[in-house]
């Protein structure tokens, strides 16, 4: 007799409310300091029309300091005029500034290094000059340039003194920054950390003040740390596609993306074309000459191959029982591979039946051994399956 299994019980974990945050894409400016990040004028549009179709709401462009060149291409994008938002990252520095401020953009994203490492080795300035250049630059922009969004961000947050972090942010929020920036320049906060400091920055700066993170993925915590900052307050997430940055990079967009669909599908469905994602991935992968990484979050080629015998039972039934996201949503496919040493008969009988063929109990148990057994010493695939399962049955 079949057991009657009690209903499932409710949880008691109160659910996460949802918050309120927005993308920043770096493609286009932390991507172009990636070994082989490279975007030309026309690139530079391809990716920027993309991101935007996509739904990105902020894309954030190298500074124009880097070259007349730049400067000119900052100045094409911001012509396109795109629903994305066009953020330029610049020194905060009056010439980078009043460079940055004739190319249209609708935001600056000014930074200076606040921990001691970038203090000696990189701009040799203390925390006292640091806030005084913040007032000269940003006090000029809101003079002259009121419109702009604006962004202040301490360079390499996570190695500088927290008392040094509060007088800049609290001195920048008291300026009318839009925003203030941590940046874990380094790759080495913990998602504890990024959680208790963000805590930290929301008592000292206004109240409206966003709050950004930009993350880099040196100790492979780029994308818990970009979800830890958004659930301790943060209201913009710096991404790249594809991860693509300085060393090994920042937080990827479909990385971040996948993180924030496990807990408000409807919500990102709402906000995004996700079905794009793989046309971006593969955009970059080709703007770069690399290919999309075999695990890569949702685009890699083995992120929805499934395997097992357990497993495939259970994925033929429901996809879910295996998959925390369904792949559709973001316009990818599912690959099923039964014919291997750790198959089972569910997986070869449901192979079986696509093909038209029916198995007794015993001839499927012995059609799954055997090729279970052959896939110790063979690669098989598809194409041998199917010669195998119509072979058993003729034979
Ligand atoms: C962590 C990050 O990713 S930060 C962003 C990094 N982005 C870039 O570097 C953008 C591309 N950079 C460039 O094209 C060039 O570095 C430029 C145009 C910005 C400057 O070029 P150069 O004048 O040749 O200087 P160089 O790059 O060798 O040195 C950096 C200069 O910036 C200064 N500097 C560094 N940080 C800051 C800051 N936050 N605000 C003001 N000045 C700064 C340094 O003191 C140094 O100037 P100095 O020579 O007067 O001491
Ligand atoms: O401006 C910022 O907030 C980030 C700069 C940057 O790329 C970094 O610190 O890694
Ligand atoms: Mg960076």
């Amino acid at each position: 007799m079949t057991q009657q299994l009690p209903p499932p019980a409710q949880s008691t974990v109160p659910p996460i409310p949802a918050r309120s945050w927005a993308i920043i894409d770096s493609t286009l400016r932390e991507g172009e300091q990636f070994a082989r990040g490279n975007f030309k004028s026309d690139d530079k549009v391809e990716v920027a029309r993309a991101l935007d179709a996509f739904g990105a709401e902020y894309i954030e462009l190298t500074t124009p300091m880097v070259s007349a060149q730049t400067a000119c291409d900052i100045r094409k994008l911001a012509d396109l005029n795109l629903n994305a938002k066009l953020l330029t990252h610049v020194r905060c520095h009056m010439e980078d500034v009043q460079r940055a401020v004739d190319t249209g953009v609708d935001g600056l994203d000014l930074l200076f290094g606040t921990s001691s490492f970038l203090r000696e080795f990189s701009h040799g300035k203390n925390i006292g000059q640091i806030i005084e250049s913040a007032q000269t630059v940003i006090g000029w922009i809101k003079t002259h340039h009121p419109q702009l969004e604006l962004r202040f961000s301490a360079e390499d947050t996570f190695r500088s003194e927290e008392a040094d972090l509060m007088a800049v942010y609290k001195a920048v929020s008291d300026l009318g920054v839009h925003r203030v920036g941590l940046a874990d320049t380094v790759g080495v906060a913990t998602p504890r950390q990024v959680y208790a400091l963000v805590r930290e920055v929301r008592n000292v700066i206004h109240e409206g003040c966003g709050i950004e993170f930009h993350g880099h993925n040196d100790t492979g915590c780029a994308v818990s740390n970009a979800y830890e900052a958004v659930e301790a307050g943060a209201t913009h997430i710096d991404t790249t596609i594809l991860g693509i940055g300085e060393r090994n990079g920042i937080t990827p967009l479909g990385g971040f993306l996948a993180r924030m669909f496990t807990f408000d599908p409807q919500g990102l469905v709402d906000k995004y074309n996700l079905e794009l994602l793989p046309e971006l991935d593969n955009m970059i992968a080709r703007m770069v000459g690399l290919p999309i990484p075999w695990n890569n979050y949702l685009t890699g080629e083995f992120a929805y191959n499934h395997k097992a015998g357990m497993h495939l039972k259970a994925i033929y039934l429901n996809p879910g029982a295996y998959e925390a996201i369904p792949p559709g949503a973001f316009g990818v496919g599912r690959r099923i591979q039964a014919a291997s040493k750790v198959t089972g008969k569910h997986a070869i009988a449901y192979k079986a039946r696509e093909l038209g063929l029916h198995y007794g109990e015993d001839a499927l148990r012995r059609v799954t051994d055997h090729i279970k057994a052959l896939a110790e010493t063979d690669d098989l695939d598809d194409a041998h399956l199917e010669a195998l399962l119509r072979e058993w049955v003729s034979a």
